[in-house]
């Protein structure tokens, strides 16, 4: 039995249920059932079936173009695919009302996305505001997650400009995680930093995801990132799944991928 074939739902890691067997169940926070997608006449995700373990770090990995990130936009509903259905929480996306969904769902991208003209604070605030939360509520949890990532409150009143790469990565961050949304989508969010930079930050998520542990899907095509962050891995090649594991598999199949003619 191929790994990837498509009558098969891969549970990261490892495991693989049988869907008339075993109804998938609301117990994963994001599920993806025989995705299909095309760019123009392009295929570029083929038959992926995947069910993400709740509050993990899962990393998908894979070669640039493998369609890491067009799955992380099919899962935010940024994109619709051609084919499939995505759930979160068991739910399918509901496409005429994708910003209460989203409201669930924290996103973060290498490009970080601050708005230049809004302060640190305005930027990190802003999807509190959308969500009509009290300006208190939302002050003590811009000040919390600030000082969990160890960004200075005296950058509160900053414009992103005014603050380094590893700094504006972290109020990024912070942004994505103000409303403590239970899913958050990382697409490659670290790749521009330095070596120090970003091993400091990757200290910081794992102190966050132990005080308020959530599903973190994070694309990435390190495996050293991987290995250090995540709990379990999707490993993409072409569209399609080439395999699933969890943390102690990742040296190995980063060896059998990475050795390979
Ligand atoms: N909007 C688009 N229109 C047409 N083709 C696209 C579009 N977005 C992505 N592609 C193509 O789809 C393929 C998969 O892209 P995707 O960004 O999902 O890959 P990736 O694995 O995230 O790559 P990378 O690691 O380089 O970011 C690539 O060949 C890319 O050129």
């Amino acid at each position: 039995m191929e790994r990837n074939d498509s009558r098969f739902v891969h549970v990261v890691a490892s495991v693989y249920i049988y869907p008339n067997l075993h109804p998938l169940t609301t117990q994963y926070p994001v599920e993806l059932i025989n995705i299909r997608h095309h760019y123009t006449t392009v295929r570029i995700l083929s038959d992926v079936s995947l069910a993400f373990a709740p509050e993990c770090i899962t990393a998908i990995l894979g070669k640039s173009g493998s369609g890491k990130s067009t799955l992380l936009q099919i899962i935010n509903g940024m994109i619709r695919p051609d084919q499939g259905e995505v759930k979160i929480f068991g739910k399918p996306i509901d496409y005429g009302n994708i910003q209460a969904m989203r409201l669930q769902i924290g996103y973060v991208v290498q490009q970080v996305g601050l708005f230049p003209h809004l302060t640190i604070y305005e930027n990190i605030a802003l999807l509190g505001k959308i969500a009509h939360r009290p300006t208190d509520v939302i002050r003590k949890r811009v000040e919390q997650l600030m000082n969990m990532v160890q960004l200075p409150l005296l950058h509160l009143d900053k414009y992103p400009y005014q603050l380094s790469g590893g700094e504006q990565q972290r109020a990024g961050l912070c942004r994505a995680m103000l409303l403590e949304p239970p899913v958050l989508l990382m697409d490659e969010p670290f790749a521009s930093l330095d070596y120090e930079t970003k091993h400091s930050i990757y200290d910081h998520l794992i102190d966050i995801q132990k005080s308020e542990p959530r599903t973190i899907l994070l694309v990435s095509h390190d495996w050293e990132e991987a290995q250090i962050l995540a709990d379990r891995f999707v490993l993409l090649e072409h569209g399609k799944i080439k395999t699933t594991g969890d943390k102690a598999t990742i040296e190995q199949t980063k060896y059998n991928y990475t050795s390979r003619k």
